[in-house]
């Protein structure tokens, strides 16, 4: 039996597919040479492969990798045991055009996703656990949701004066994460209207807001770094590391 959940007085199945735009087509700039990051190796496995097997493990159902057309054949390799179905498409200049176009890609081929999660290939390690906690406030009827850590440093911000800086309340700070949950059509409707106004935006949520949704946070994870420098490429070993070894029943 399906079971149904309503939102805002229509019903939807509980289990109604989502779908992932997987954005992979940045130039990996900070992150130096041996080729693009998506495919890049920890414990055997590409970034990118790390990052569908978290997304399927969280609850989603299939995937839009957004890169490069000539990286084609690269990523069937890496992903030729992926959990989840997966289409390639083209990126853009921009990080928000690399999205709006896995967004067109993902309306085509998903059809029947209500929500969508948009993804950093890389941020490989984000745990399941928070993947299925953004669907569910999704769910539960929230139509923007971010993954969002409280920062650990004491944080000040820069004056116009050289070698001066005001102390922040770090306390109401937060350091947002991906995956970044919406209801599909409303994202699309944001990147739209950002994409006709030329604003700029470092993530989805922001595009959301600027058509005046509201945004939810979630509890995000440090396992789910960014990798941008060749330190976080150590790091990502070392929460890999850890997690083979506690399936393997091996303490930390
Ligand atoms: N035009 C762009 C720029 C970024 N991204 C993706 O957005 C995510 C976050 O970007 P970041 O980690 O900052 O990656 P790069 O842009 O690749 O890094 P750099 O600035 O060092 O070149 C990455 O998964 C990256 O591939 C993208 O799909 N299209
Ligand atoms: C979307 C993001 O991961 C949120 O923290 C981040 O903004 C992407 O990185 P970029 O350097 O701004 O592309």
């Amino acid at each position: 039996m399906t079971s149904l959940h309503s939102t805002q007085g229509t019903a939807y199945p509980a289990h109604e597919p989502v779908v992932a735009v997987v954005v992979a087509a940045g130039s990996g700039v900070r992150l130096g040479e041996g080729g693009p990051k998506a495919l890049r190796d920890v414990g055997g496995r590409a970034l990118v492969a790390h990052a569908l097997d978290s997304l399927a493990g969280g609850g989603v159902s299939r995937a839009v990798i957004v890169s490069r057309a000539e990286l084609a054949a690269a990523f069937a390799d890496a992903l030729a045991d992926a959990p989840i179905p997966w289409t390639l498409t083209e990126g853009g200049a921009e990080r928000q055009d690399s999205v709006a176009n896995g967004l067109a890609e993902a309306e085509r081929v998903a059809p029947d996703s209500r929500y969508v999660l948009v993804h950093d290939a890389a941020r490989p390690f984000v745990p399941a656990s928070v993947v299925a906690a953004v669907i569910a406030a999704l769910r539960s009827g929230a139509s923007a949701v971010i993954p969002a850590i409280r920062v650990i440093d004491t944080i000040r911000v820069a004056d116009p004066h050289p070698g001066e800086a005001t102390v922040v309340d770090r306390s109401r700070l937060r350091a947002v994460q991906t995956p970044q949950g919406f209801d599909l059509a409303t994202l699309v409707r944001a990147h739209d209207h950002v994409r006709s106004k030329g604003l700029a935006v470092t993530d989805d949520a922001m595009a959301c807001e600027a058509i005046g949704e509201h945004v939810t946070l979630v509890e995000g994870s440090r396992d789910s770094l960014k990798i941008t420098e060749p330190f976080d490429l150590l790091v990502a070993e070392a929460v890999w590391r850890r997690r083979t070894d506690a399936l393997e029943g091996t303490v930390w």
